[in-house]
């Protein structure tokens, strides 16, 4: 019923001690509660002098005060160690999805994982701070209540006894069911999110291509199955609901008959058989209040499975012992044999660690053996058919997808992956959509150099091309861009990339991923010319279907179903009748000798 995951978080023991300890105080006084009301109705029934009412009642106020600030008390414990498990967790997530990359977050879906960011740990939170008090109350309260009427009347102690069993009983029963549709439930939740997040980010290709409403009624229908699902659970929620309270209320007749009947025959006193029937709902009471929130909050423990099983995604441990003070023009890197897969089972890159298991069928060889040395600051395109590896490529070489096998050597340094801190330190990536986030132009520019200053964010913002738009703005550099803010082109996007690369004076490898992809011809062209000047101090690694490109660098690696068919220089390899020359060919680039005329 806890999720054994909560008793690794610091604080677990000190809370689950004071909730033991608020509880059974609870239980105390619940009896004492118990006992004052009946003695005092028992002294009204018996007519006695009104002067034997006030210790009763004063005993009954003082323990119902008690109990309910042990209430108010528990509350506290469980919410303050539930916010200390949440926010704990959510920055852990938070870096693991960084970690992860790319590949991890396509795999789990961008709605499902803001949701489990956001939604996912408030019903985490919930979770938690209701099942650890309700845990103890079922633990302690119905013993304390069972022993104090047992001392009252044997028979209704056996009574009582002999129903607890048969109500666990329907709980497990039903709790089993509950489980297998709330897990249904919480994957159909998932999969709802990331079809509405999906497509309100397609939403302008939708209404453009006229196929919007399509998709209003896949969204319909998503939200029509998670209502079935919630409907299903609710149904199995009421179904132990009603069991619940119908053994209860049994229990509690049948208890009410034998006491009757023995009053009635005068073989059991007043006092005993009406303290037994005031404490029987209380010995019920916690079993029936965690019932009703099992439900309610398996969610939130599907929401917590969730966030662990992201937490427990393996990962390889980023290189953090590279000693390297970045590229030169003497540096060279050398790939030898790389492997890469990507993982059916999980959708995240397979890892080192499990190389063998990713031979299984479920791997996808993305990079096979795949073997380069590129060396100082040299222009290299990666050039294939779509699919062919190229971006994947980029993402092993950015630190994303880590490899099965290979050997790497970085300036005399044996690496096994791309992901230490002191090679991405020096990467800059330009992909084909820049990240743009939600501020000003020049917190955009400010991406990789944030002490980076105003004169220098508006060079580089002039030198990227920027400039007539910029003046175009009242607001300048302060203009708002990004979510919820002024919407900008794709060629204004690539140049804040650009003006992004430039205000930093740092990191000299550039990784290029279809960068003017989405561009028109003049566009891109206007672009290029920004973008070759900044190349020449870079080792500049450049996946492109724009064949035009070839005339600028020094080196082309051809890629094809993740291998290397063809590399060399641009200029030696076309019109071989090799690879290159048949990508060409197939790409529609018979212009290609224009180019290298240009
Ligand atoms: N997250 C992923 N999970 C599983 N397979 C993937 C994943 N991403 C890419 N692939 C597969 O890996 C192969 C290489 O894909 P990649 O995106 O690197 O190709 P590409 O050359 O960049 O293509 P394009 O030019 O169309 O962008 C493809 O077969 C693709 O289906």
């Amino acid at each position: 019923m806890i999720d054994k995951s909560l008793f690794r978080f610091p604080g677990f023991r000190w809370a689950m001690g004071m909730l033991a300890m608020l509880s059974l105080v609870q239980g105390a006084s619940i009896v004492a509660q118990a006992y004052g009301l009946t003695r005092a109705l028992v002294e009204i029934w018996q007519r006695h002098a009104l002067s034997s009412l006030p210790l009763p009642v004063a005993i009954f106020a003082v323990a119902f005060a008690c109990r309910q600030l042990c209430e108010v008390g528990k509350q506290r414990v469980a919410t303050s160690y539930a916010g200390g498990v949440v926010s704990e967790l959510r920055p852990q997530a938070q870096r693991k999805i960084f970690r992860l990359g790319p590949a991890a977050l396509a795999k789990r879906g961008t709605g499902a994982s803001v949701t489990m960011l956001i939604d996912g740990l408030d019903q985490t939170k919930t979770y938690i701070q209701t099942v650890l008090p309700k845990m103890m109350d079922m633990s302690f309260i119905p013993v304390i209540v069972l022993v104090a009427v047992w001392s009252q009347s044997w028979l209704s102690g056996l009574v009582l006894l002999l129903m607890m069993p048969l109500l666990f009983f329907f709980m497990a029963i039903l709790g089993i069911a509950a489980r297998d549709k709330s897990d249904k439930q919480y994957a159909e939740f998932r999969e709802l999110n990331n079809t509405f997040v999906d497509t309100i980010l397609g939403l302008p290709t939708l209404k453009m291509l006229g196929v919007d409403k399509e998709y209003e009624r896949t969204v319909a229908s998503a939200s029509d199955r998670f209502r079935k699902r919630t409907n299903s659970v609710l149904r199995v929620a009421m179904t132990s609901t009603f069991a619940l309270d119908f053994f209860t209320t049994l229990a509690i007749a049948i208890m009410a008959v034998a006491l009757g009947n023995g009053l009635i025959n005068g073989t059991v006193a007043l006092f005993p058989a009406l303290l037994s029937l005031i404490l029987a709902p209380e010995y019920f009471l916690p079993i029936r209040q965690f019932g009703d929130d099992y439900h309610a909050t398996l969610n939130g423990k599907n929401a917590l499975q969730d966030i662990n099983g992201l937490l427990d995604t393996p990962e390889s441990e980023p290189d953090d012992e590279l000693d390297w003070r970045g590229w030169g023009s003497d540096s060279t890197l050398s790939v030898r044999g790389l492997d890469f897969a990507y993982d059916a089972e999980d959708g995240n890159e397979a890892h080192s660690d499990t190389a063998a298991a990713n031979q299984s069928d479920d791997a996808h060889p993305a990079l096979r053996d795949l073997s380069f040395t590129l060396h100082g600051f040299e222009k290299v395109a990666i050039i294939g058919r779509s699919g062919a590896g190229k971006s994947t490529l980029i993402d092993l070489l950015a630190g994303f997808n880590i490899p099965q096998s290979g050997a790497v050597e970085l300036d005399g340094q044996q690496l096994t992956q791309f992901n230490a801190p002191a090679w991405q330190r020096h990467i800059s990536y330009i992909p084909q959509t820049p990240y743009i986030f939600s501020g000003s132009i020049a917190s955009n520019i400010r991406f990789y150099n944030q002490s980076a200053s105003d004169s220098d964010v508006r060079a580089a913002a002039e030198q990227a091309g920027l400039g007539d738009w910029l003046g175009t703005l009242p607001d300048g550099l302060d203009t708002l861009i990004g979510e919820g803010n002024r919407g900008i082109s794709g060629g204004q996007a690539q140049r804040i990339a650009l003006a992004r690369v430039i205000a930093d004076h740092s990191r000299s490898i550039l990784l290029f991923d279809e960068p003017t992809a989405h561009l028109d011809i003049e566009t891109e062209y206007d672009l290029k010319q920004t973008l070759l000047p900044l190349m020449e101090s870079h080792l500049v690694i450049f996946a492109t279907h724009r064949l035009h490109w070839l005339a600028n660098v020094d080196k082309v690696l051809v890629l094809d179903g993740g291998r290397i068919t063809e590399a060399g220089m641009p200029g030696e390899l076309i019109g071989r009748g090799g690879p290159l020359s048949e990508l060409i060919g197939e790409l529609g680039g018979n212009r290609i000798e224009g180019y290298f005329n240009e």
